[in-house]
């Protein structure tokens, strides 16, 4: 997993970025229309949310409406909650009948001129007061104190504007009685930030408890012990061509997003990081942009605080709690830390805590392993993409090496090489040989061979052992003295394990996770090593782990599970 921007530099544009974006407002301030100068709005509160209200606010004056703290007689339009109940308006305003010389109209009203940039129309958006039977004024309120400060206000409706609403004598009338005390509780907030329910079997490493069908809309079913040969897979993400997935009208959206991702990354927050990793993956697949708060609230498996988020976005550009969250400093060391190879989130936050701030810090003062050394050497390379041209010609030299030491050897790049990506976070080299069996004595000696040449610079882990795979993790770098140190993967694998093994380490991270889950659903389980059948599973557990279908190529893996083959530039999702 590779960041795509240098945390060092990131932290350090961000100062700049917001120099640049207050310039950019200014401009926008100098050019927007003013369509909503003829409008004197008071917002009551209740219902609405805070980001929802600070959005409102910005919008308002920059499109040249006036928003009043106060609801005065100059006020030309009340907005409320899409919801508001004509008879739950008179309680929070302590009057007996709506006001009548006044638009009152539902804040998606709002929206809707925010949205499409004009004075909208009200007449579909007013609120409906036919409902609520009119009363005479003061008619209950006879043997009421005359002072309304006597009267205590309901604790579960009182909002900000409430008090507004209190201070403004001529307005605030006596309540009634029966009348405060008759609403309904306020069902307790629920935190709905984590996108969709689906995630509640998410586990970021592991493979049989991956949920992910890719935001598919068909319904997910339970854990199945028998094959389903007829699921209907159409939506399912490893069923789809990256290439013909609709292009992404919401990338002002997903970016913030990402950034969010990456930022919970760092403070190890997964499930967060997970959730908005989902919103993103909803927000790629609209034809639409979303406009509006009640276009981000429509969005499928996603909950109303990111519904909010993705709205605040949409119509600010910006999003508070990014910025609040990149400002501050420990988030910021943080980052910057876990980008150095061989730290995660947690020593990058125990290097935090232990008074570090810089990566001249860690070199000079930290307890470093030696893979973190040679990460912290190789920091700026290492995080920085390489041309593909150049993933290729390190995939030339390990294949000539390797054909050189056995011949009939296949050495193929994986991973976003192989899917065609322009840029490649390192390289993935996948060798096995189709006699089967001369794949054997090779790791050692081309690993050997590649550190006699100079190629490999450095090891990371020297050998790790999946079963019949090997795999070697190190750093290369290319002849030449302008060349950069380069991540590089090399896995041997037996050749019956060779298409399995294609499929995982082409990838892409989310299609393969699309193609275990269609597995599971299946009956069978999908590894980089097989794809068996007769799985038998209790809950997620695995009870029974079945036998292994024959298959001889990558298209044979993609029949099995009934899904069309892809060819590797379309599973780049
Ligand atoms: N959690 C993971 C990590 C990796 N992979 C598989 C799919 C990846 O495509 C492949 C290689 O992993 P990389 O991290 O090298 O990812 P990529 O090569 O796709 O991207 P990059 O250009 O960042 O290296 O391994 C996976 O299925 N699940
Ligand atoms: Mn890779």
């Amino acid at each position: 997993m590779k960041s795509t921007k240098r945390a060092s530099e990131s932290a350090l544009q961000s100062k700049d970025a917001k120099k640049h974006k207050s310039g950019e407002d200014v401009a926008n301030k100098n050019t927007t229309n003013s369509f909503l100068s003829p409008v004197r709005v008071f917002i009551l509160q209740a219902g609405i949310e805070k980001t929802r209200m600070y959005i409102f606010q910005n919008q308002l004056g920059k499109y040249g409406g006036q928003l009043y703290k106060d609801f005065t007689s100059d006020v030309t339009h009340l907005v409320v909650d899409d919801k508001m109940e004509p008879d739950r308006l008179c309680r929070l305003l302590k009057v007996d009948n709506p006001p009548e010389n006044v638009n009152i109209v539902k804040s998606s009203w709002l929206s809707a001129c925010f949205k499409d940039k004009h004075l909208v129309e009200i007449s579909d958006y007013v609120l409906d007061c036919s409902k609520h039977i009119l009363k005479k004024n003061n008619s209950v309120n006879e043997n009421m104190p005359s002072k309304s400060t006597k009267c205590t206000p309901n604790p579960i409706e009182s909002t900000d504007s409430d008090k507004l609403m209190k201070d403004d004598a001529g307005r605030n009338e006596f309540p009634k009685v029966g009348a405060m005390f008759s609403h309904k509780a306020k069902t307790c907030p629920v935190n709905t930030e984590m996108a969709g329910d689906d995630d509640s079997d998410y586990c970021p490493s592991g493979d049989e408890r991956d949920s992910d069908q890719g935001c598919s809309t068909s319904d997910v079913s339970t854990p199945s012990t028998s094959p389903k040969k007829n699921l209907p897979v159409g939506n399912w993400v490893c069923a789809q061509s990256s290439k013909v997935s609709v292009e992404n009208c919401n990338k002002h959206i997903t970016d913030k997003l990402e950034e969010m991702v990456r930022t919970y990354e760092s403070t190890n927050d997964k499930w967060r990081a997970f959730g908005y990793q989902k919103a993103i993956q909803v927000l790629r697949k609209q034809s639409k942009p979303i406009t509006s708060y009640e276009e981000a609230m429509a969005l499928p498996s996603i909950g109303k605080r990111l519904a909010e988020k993705i709205w605040e976005i949409a119509e600010s550009g910006d999003l508070r709690k990014l910025n609040e969250l990149k400002s501050n400093d420990d988030i910021k060391v943080i980052e910057l830390f876990k980008d150095v190879w061989g730290a995660g989130a947690h020593t990058a936050r125990a290097w935090y805590q232990q008074g570090f701030r810089t990566l001249e810090d860690l070199r000079t003062k930290a307890n470093l392993t030696y893979q973190q050394k040679i990460g912290l050497r190789c920091y700026d390379d290492f995080l920085d993409r390489m041309p593909r041209s150049e993933a290729g010609e390190i995939e030339q030299v390990v294949k000539k090496t390797a054909e050189d030491l056995q011949p009939g050897i296949i050495a193929q790049a994986c991973g976003s090489y192989r899917r065609g990506k322009s840029t490649c976070g390192d390289v993935d080299v996948l060798v096995t040989h189709p006699d089967g069996k001369s794949h054997k004595g090779i790791f050692s000696k081309l690993l050997s061979k590649l550190k006699q040449d100079g190629f490999l610079t450095d090891d990371l882990v020297t050998a790790e052992d999946n079963g019949n795979q090997k795999k070697y993790l190190g750093v290369c770098k290319l002849p030449g003295e302008n060349t950069r140190y380069r991540r590089i993967d090399i896995i041997v694998v037996p050749y019956d394990e060779y298409a399995c093994a294609l499929v995982y380490f082409t990838g892409s991270a989310h299609f393969n996770r699309s193609l275990r889950h269609l597995a599971k659903k299946m009956g069978m389980s999908l590894s980089e090593h097989s794809l068996n059948t007769g799985v038998v599973r209790h809950g997620s557990e695995k009870i029974y782990e079945g036998t292994p279908l024959p298959t001889p190529t990558e298209e044979s893996v993609f029949t099995h599970l009934g899904v069309p083959m892809r060819p590797p530039e379309e599973r780049d999702h």
